[in-house]
């Protein structure tokens, strides 16, 4: 199967400094590809690259194309348009509107709002139209910021940290959430939370040092202790944990055939 994204040769530079320096990499037209690495290797970068969002200052070059369309250079609204959801690191909910306005902001001229899909997901953020963002809770932010791009059809969604700073309870909420969601759409997922990478994703990207370090099936990266701790810096122990095991592995979710 054709990839939905392709990145090749990737290089962006910001503040005289060479951040990612030639990332490749592809995205299945199905299933969660996530992106791992240690802090401060380019994930968020890759994200803020591929949406258009690398700051005025910033060089990008090498090519993106989602499908046979290049993305680079490409204005963010267009590329959002075309059906490229992304849900940033911080959320960005306009936190003085209330959970309605910040959802009727997100609606695309000339589409109908997915209102009774994002309600499905997400009761809560019908419930709480009247609710000021701002008052929401870290996870309820999350499932609006979630939400507010599922009001419109995606091609590809871009996700980068969803489980941050949130209670294990929620973690385990939002990787439901974004397991149903990836039912319908691939995704390109940047997670740190192990346990929720080993549930959700099939493939793996590994950055270190601003390049790709590493490639496959994110399941068998999670098995190599010795691998995940040379790329990661982390044991596997904690995604094999029993505890791990039973609050976020899902045996009954049948993963999808490789491609
Ligand atoms: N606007 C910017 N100006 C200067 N340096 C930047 C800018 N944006 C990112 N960087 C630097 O680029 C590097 C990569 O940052 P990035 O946020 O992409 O990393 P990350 O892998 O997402 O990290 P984390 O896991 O900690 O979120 C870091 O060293 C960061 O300080």
């Amino acid at each position: 199967m054709e990839p939905v994204l392709t990145v090749e040769d990737l290089s962006v530079r910001i503040s005289g400094l060479h951040i990612l320096q030639g990332v490749s990499f592809t995205v299945a037209p199905t299933g969660v590809t996530v992106l791992l690495g240690r802090n401060g290797v380019g994930k968020t970068t890759t994200l803020r690259a591929i949406v258009g969002l690398t700051p005025p200052a910033g060089e990008v070059r090498g090519t993106i194309r989602m499908g046979a369309q290049s993305l680079l250079a490409r204005p963010t609204h267009r590329l959002v348009r075309g059906g490229l959801g992304y849900v940033p690191e911080d959320r960005c909910v306009f936190a003085g509107l209330t959970v309605a306005e910040n959802l009727r902001l997100a609606e695309r001229r000339g589409t109908i709002p997915a209102y009774d899909k994002v309600f499905a997901l997400f009761p809560e953020l019908d419930r709480r139209g009247r609710q000021r963002a701002g008052s929401l809770s870290g996870g309820q932010q999350q499932m609006l910021a979630i939400g507010r791009v599922l009001l419109n059809d995606n091609r590809l969604l871009l996700v980068d940290e969803p489980t941050k700073g949130l209670a294990p309870k929620v973690v385990t909420e939002v990787a439901e959430v974004l397991e149903r969601v990836a039912e319908s759409v691939p995704v390109l997922l940047v997670e740190q939370n192990l346990a929720v990478v080993r549930r959700l994703a099939r493939d793996a990207v590994v950055l270190a040092a601003g390049r790709v370090a590493w490639t496959g099936d994110a399941r068998e990266l999670l098995l190599e202790t010795a691998l995940t701790k040379s790329l990661l810096g982390v044991g596997s122990a904690e995604v094999s944990s029993p505890s791990a095991r039973s609050e976020l592995a899902s045996p009954a979710v049948a993963r999808k055939d490789r491609h």
